[in-house]
């Protein structure tokens, strides 16, 4: 039977809706009948409404048990879980999981529904009317970059692998959950497409504010998207729990460095963001240009390049002058293809690696979906790479510095407090 109450709009008492929730877990073990250990061992962790943290750590570590204790996908065996401050850990389990959006690997669709009857899922359980169910459909695929136009009628089957996690985000997302967990949703597909659902999902996170947890085996996924990173180690042991930038630079032990691997100079380059770097111009020109045009451009200016677009404002070919020599009359057959670009959410080692295959050593930066903004080159990358390097340094000396600082000034205070402690006695 559908819940007859339950909107968005009309949050029920001490429920925050369109924003994340508090996740608390105090105590959390699983222990699987027959192992002799648990899998999960007195887990105690706290995330704050609205930040994204990372499960990391080895394969059995428990990451994947731990995050569906969080929805009772997995019944712990002891232990508690409040989300909002409530303690939901004996709550009924399918309340609970419309509350908490969920996202898997294999985007988990129903192949017999439409992409639309997948994401109205949750809704339609939770008794929304069939207009507002509508609207959300449209809305949750304009905002996960799908033209709902062209894919609400269409079968997962028909879908690539990356469309159909979008789907499948969409769908976790319907319901307005403040809460969304995400067990490696982007493992199984290319490098390409998943760096662009990692740059989605940052973007969606700034307009959404949901909590996330989110498994992973990569650590470089980690650094992207987590607020805090939880480096685990076996039962779920809390190996370190912080922010990217201080496991990347101060590893709380062997375990995490060891985690965190070698290379930790270029991991850095994944905190920084396309869009906090110069984003430069270069002169365009659209497929519907007259060839003749084109030739004016290259003519009038001194320059040796062009990025053609497609009719949708989307990089398409870089064409040199040259090229336009060789079109004979027809676009179609001058130029060098763009393979790749990055948007302003993308970090800078993805744009690095984007810029290392470019035979011209650039990359287009482009918008939302998928339209020109601007380009990002080697040398950009090059001064972005010192200046980062240079801030860690200086960071590092204070660090130190302070450390210093703080070891004399505990020596005083043992000094002054042996002495101290003298008279203390003599008071008493
Ligand atoms: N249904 C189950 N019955 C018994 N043991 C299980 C079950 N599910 C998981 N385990 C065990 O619990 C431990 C933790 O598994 P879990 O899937 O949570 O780890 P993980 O860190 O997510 O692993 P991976 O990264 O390989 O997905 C493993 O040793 C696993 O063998």
């Amino acid at each position: 039977m559908p819940e007859t109450s339950a909107s968005p709009a009309s949050p029920e008492p001490g429920e925050v809706l369109h924003t994340g929730a508090t996740i608390e877990l105090e105590n959390l073990t699983k222990r699987y009948p027959g192992s002799p250990q648990p899998s999960v061992d007195c887990v105690n962790m706290e995330i704050r409404a609205g930040e994204t943290v990372i499960f990391v750590g080895p394969s059995g570590c428990g990451k994947s048990t731990t995050l569906k204790m969080i929805n009772r996908l997995i019944e712990p065996t002891s232990g508690r879980i409040r989300i909002n401050g409530e303690d939901v850990t004996h709550m009924d389990p399918v309340r609970l999981r419309r509350k908490i959006g969920y996202a898997i690997q294999s985007s988990g669709l129903f192949p017999h529904m439409t992409v639309a009857q997948n994401i109205a899922q949750v809704p339609r359980m939770l008794g929304w009317n069939k207009a507002r169910i509508r609207d959300r459909v449209e809305e949750m695929l304009d905002l996960v970059g799908l033209d709902p136009g062209e894919f609400h009628g269409r079968y997962p089957r028909r879908l690539s692998g990356g469309q159909q996690q979008r789907v499948g985000v969409a769908r976790a997302l319907a319901a307005d959950p403040p809460v969304l967990l995400m067990d490696e949703p982007f493992g199984a597909v290319d490098p390409i497409t998943r760096d662009h659902l990692q740059d989605e999902l940052i973007r969606l996170q700034h307009e959404l504010h949901k909590t996330i947890v989110f498994v992973t085996h990569d650590f470089d996924e980690a650094i992207k998207l987590g607020d805090r990173i939880a480096v685990l180690r076996e039962r779920s042991h809390i190996a370190q729990f912080d922010t990217p930038e201080a496991i990347l630079t101060n590893p709380a032990d062997d375990f995490v460095s060891g985690f965190v691997g070698a290379g930790a100079a270029l991991k850095r380059l994944n905190l920084t963001r396309v869009g906090e770097v110069e984003i430069t111009d270069v002169p365009t020109v659209t497929v519907d240009d007259p060839l003749q045009n084109i030739f004016n451009r290259f003519r009038g200016s001194g320059i040796n390049e062009i990025l053609l677009l497609d009719r949708r404002g989307r990089p398409y070919k870089w064409l040199r002058r040259g090229d336009l020599m060789r079109a004979r009359g027809s676009l179609a057959r001058a130029g060098t293809p763009v393979v790749d670009t990055v948007t302003r959410d993308a970090t800078l080692h993805d744009a690095l690696e984007a810029v290392l295959t470019d035979a011209g050593g650039r990359v287009a930066v482009t918008g939302r979906r998928g339209q020109y903004e601007g380009v990002v080159d080697m040398e950009t990358l090059m001064n972005s790479v010192h200046e980062l390097l240079e801030a860690d340094r200086l960071d590092a000396l204070a660090h130190q510095h302070d450390l210093e600082e703080a070891r004399t000034q505990q020596t005083h205070t043992e000094q002054e407090g042996s002495a101290g402690g003298d008279s203390g006695e003599a008071r008493a």
